[in-house]
């Protein structure tokens, strides 16, 4: 038997073919699932459509989220065999949290404002005879009395579920950044988060291990944890991918061959981020080389807004600031409007010439041009590599607070006159830098997880010539990559062998 199913959320059809013992098409609080039975052996075709995301996507029978033994699907439209419609069914507001194959493991602990949206009662209770995989972690993966939960808690007043995947979820970085996620330091006190975090087999017991301290943290508003090994199970319905996950240079290794493993991970999860996470998923890349990885990614899953994908400069941001804080004998805060400008690598652009100290152009408070435009310009340029030597490996702390920062600056609205730094795409960039690239440059945002870049910039002979340099980097990095960003034959002629912050 074949089916074709219209899946609500995307409009996206899939064939299923050899389905076996559909049990029950049963309506529930007025909308259609499907039961399967069995699905042993079937295999999924999407039918070729240009608006159709993850074509020629297939999953073999083991893997595919389908490949359990009793299914619930959320249709809008079923169709038996291909062609013969069978039931259309209206669909009522909040349906869209259960159109996707539901996984039970990963679906059963929420708790918001609005109860009636979440998985209770029914859709819950319908376990697979055998699970899959195991992806829920401990507690967050208990079915408990959510109506008796909302009764008293103080999710009353909650917003609704944010869900965030973290590649690299069992390094370094991660380890600090997972805890400001769910300590709500981040999206605030009355947002409750989902955790889905991304390993591989290497690291899969030692994310058993993260998921288990998040469980013993108590964090009222982490509302679930998933571990999977699978992107394409991790992104599914995602609105923030932090992608920290990559190979670390190793000694002589050449940066063309980092380019290279790197950008083929970012090419991969950036498929799957295009076929499964939400339309409007916002994606922060921190592995290096972070802005060459963001375009990667950002060329592979097309069906997501490129202004959606930003390269981490926040900690580069971070310690301009620190050093001309230090400098000028002021308080943090007091330095604003500081821009890095370009690649995150030892070529990026710290603007001294648009920074302010207590609202004053930073040149006009340090009158010491040379310090500018050489010791803080270096020590900016190097201190990854300076903290690395002293420390024994690269900055993870920082790196996360500098995440925290980044994502807050696009969630909350930036204070007037001042930006923030971030890689974004150049494409109609107002400052003359090359286009098609991803590249750090001064943002300002709404607080509504979008931005704009800022026009009130100067720009002078020194600031120029420097931008010049991190762009030729960077198109060069760009050549190096071009089989992974569907732009020809690659081409590695890389100028010089630049080095990311920590590679002195
Ligand atoms: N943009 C920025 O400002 C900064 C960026 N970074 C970069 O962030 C990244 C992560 O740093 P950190 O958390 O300290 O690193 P860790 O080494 O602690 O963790 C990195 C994770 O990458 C994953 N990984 C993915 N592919 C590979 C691979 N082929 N070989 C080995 N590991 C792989 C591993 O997880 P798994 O096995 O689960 O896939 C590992 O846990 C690095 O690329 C680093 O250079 C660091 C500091 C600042
Ligand atoms: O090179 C590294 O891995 C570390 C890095 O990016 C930084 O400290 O800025």
């Amino acid at each position: 038997m074949t089916w074709t199913v219209t899946w609500q959320r995307r409009r996206e059809r899939e064939q299923l073919d050899d389905v076996h013992d559909v049990a029950a098409l049963r309506p529930i609080r007025g909308e259609y699932y499907i039961f399967f039975n069995s699905l042993e052996g079937y295999s999924i075709n999407r039918r070729a459509n240009p608006n159709t995301r993850s074509q020629g996507l297939s999953y073999p029978s083991t893997q595919h989220p389908l490949a359990s033994s009793s299914i619930l699907m959320g249709l809008s439209t079923a169709y038996s065999p291909a062609g013969s419609r069978l039931v259309t069914t209206p669909l009522g507001a909040g349906a869209a949290q259960l159109l996707r194959p539901r996984r039970t493991p990963l679906a059963t602990v929420r708790c918001s404002v609005d109860a009636a949206k979440q998985v209770q009662d029914g859709a819950a209770t319908v376990a697979p005879e055998k699970p899959a995989s195991r992806k829920g972690f401990g507690v967050f993966s208990t079915i408990y009395d959510l109506k008796a939960d909302s009764e008293h808690c103080k999710s009353k007043s909650w917003k609704k579920l944010v869900s965030i995947a973290v590649s690299g979820a069992a390094g370094m970085i991660s380890n600090h950044l997972l805890f400001k996620l769910a300590s709500g330091e981040v999206f605030g006190q009355d947002q409750p988060i989902a955790l889905k975090l991304l390993g591989s087999e290497r690291s899969f017991q030692a994310l058993e291990g993260v998921a288990m301290e998040l469980e013993d943290s108590l964090y009222p508003l982490l509302r679930e944890v998933s571990i999977g090994m699978d992107p394409y199970e991790v992104f599914e319905d995602v609105d923030w991918a932090l992608l920290i996950g990559a190979k670390p240079r190793g000694p002589g290794m050449e940066r063309a061959a980092l380019l290279d493993i790197n950008g083929q991970i970012y090419a991969d999860q950036g498929k799957a981020l295009n076929a499964v996470a939400s339309p409007n998923v916002k994606v922060i890349v921190v592995g290096n080389p972070c802005n060459t990885n963001a375009l990667i990614c950002m060329k592979n899953a097309p069906n997501i807004p490129a202004k959606n994908f930003h390269a981490l400069t926040r900690l580069d941001e971070n310690r301009a600031k620190c050093q001309l804080a230090l400098k000028a004998g002021v308080f943090y805060d007091k330095v604003s409007n500081m821009t890095i400008w370009g690649n995150h690598s030892t070529t990026q652009v710290p603007d001294f010439l648009n920074a302010k100290i207590d609202g004053r152009p930073a040149k006009e408070v340090i009158k010491d041009t040379k310090w500018l435009e050489e010791e803080f310009t270096l020590t900016v340029q190097n201190r990854g590599g300076v903290l690395i030597q002293k420390w024994g490996r690269s900055s993870a702390a920082s790196t996360a607070v500098s995440i925290v920062d980044a994502i807050r600056s696009l969630v909350t609205p930036t204070p007037e006159g001042d930006w923030f730094s971030s890689g974004v795409y150049t494409t109609g960039n107002p400052y003359g830098i090359a286009e098609n690239i991803v590249f750090s440059m001064p943002c300002r945002s709404k607080g509504d997880g979008d931005y704009e870049l800022a026009t009130d910039v100067l720009m002078d002979d020194f600031l120029w010539q420097r931008i010049k340099k991190t762009e030729a980097e960077l198109i060069a990095e760009k050549k190096c990559v071009a089989h992974l960003t569907g732009e020809g034959i690659a081409f590695c002629d890389l100028p010089e062998d630049t080095m990311l912050p920590g590679e002195m």
